[in-house]
């Protein structure tokens, strides 16, 4: 049985954590936590119960977020007080308030708690006897740095600017003209300033790994990430069928 493993992936939008990190968790059989998914379930939660421009109405709300997150790798779910709000969470209103929520410093500090919980338990090795040794790749802006500095893997993904709108604007536009590129810039660019101001996930921090996906394609990408996790844990990833 080989032990549990923490990987550990942060990135700008586009740079293509969440993609990248449901198939390098699939392909080592690991559970998936996109960080990403819980800054906007919080912000789906307070623009329900909550004043969004009151920071303490913002962070009450949240402290009694009934949220469930799927760590399915195939299927990552996310439940919000019963209901599925996997769809909810991608809206334009969503996209564009979340960095509001995610500057909220109570906020931060406890979807920190929540993800390090979660990470903890996919990674501890009495539960790792009952699941044939699984592990986690958590994905988000702060993993790597704040939640979990000391995962065995640390990533950090990153593209060109031109790459990650081209990316997002063919994922939500289904074109890269100038036009969808444009419409696209608030998403990514202004999102990414805003995120900047309270996490730094355009330099690598100490002893994590930089892996630019700028001139990659998606498969190039997974097996430029999984190459790091092998050449850090020295565990083999048997090739994709
Ligand atoms: N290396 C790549 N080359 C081309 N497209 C990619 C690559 N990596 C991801 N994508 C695509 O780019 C889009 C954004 O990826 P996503 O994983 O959502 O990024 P992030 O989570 O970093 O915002 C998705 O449509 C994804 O399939
Ligand atoms: N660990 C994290 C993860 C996300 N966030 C914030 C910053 C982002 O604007 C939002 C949404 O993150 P998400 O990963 O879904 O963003 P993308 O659109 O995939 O780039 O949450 C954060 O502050 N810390």
């Amino acid at each position: 049985m080989t032990s549990p493993v923490v990987v550990a992936i942060d990135g700008p939008s586009g740079s293509g954590k969440s993609s990248v990190s449901k198939a390098v968790a699939a392909r080592l059989g690991l559970a998936y936590l996109d960080t990403g998914a819980m800054y906007r379930a919080a912000t789906v939660w307070s623009m329900e119960t909550a004043d969004l421009s009151d920071t303490v109405s913002v962070a009450t709300a949240v402290r009694a977020m009934p949220l469930v997150m799927g760590l399915d790798p195939a299927a990552p779910g996310v439940e919000l007080d019963g209901r599925d709000i996997a769809v909810t969470i991608r809206s334009t209103e969503v996209t564009a308030a979340v960095s509001k929520v995610a500057s909220n410093l109570e906020v931060r500090s406890e979807l920190k708690r929540l993800q390090r919980e979660i990470i903890e338990q996919e990674s501890s090795s009495v539960r790792a006897v009952h699941s044939g040794g699984r592990g986690i790749v958590a994905e988000g802006r702060d993993i790597t740095t704040v939640v979990a500095p000391d995962a065995d893997v640390r990533v950090l993904l990153t593209a060109s600017e031109e790459a990650r709108l081209r990316r997002r604007s063919l994922e939500v536009h289904g074109a890269a003209d100038t036009e969808a590129v444009d419409a696209t810039r608030d998403q990514v660019l202004r999102r990414d300033q805003d995120d900047a101001k309270v996490t730094q996930f355009h330099v690598a921090a100490d002893g994590v790994v930089t892996v630019d996906s700028s001139d990659l394609d998606f498969e190039q990408t997974i097996d430029a990430v999984l190459a790091v996790v092998t050449q850090v844990t020295g565990r083999e990833v048997a090739p994709s069928a």
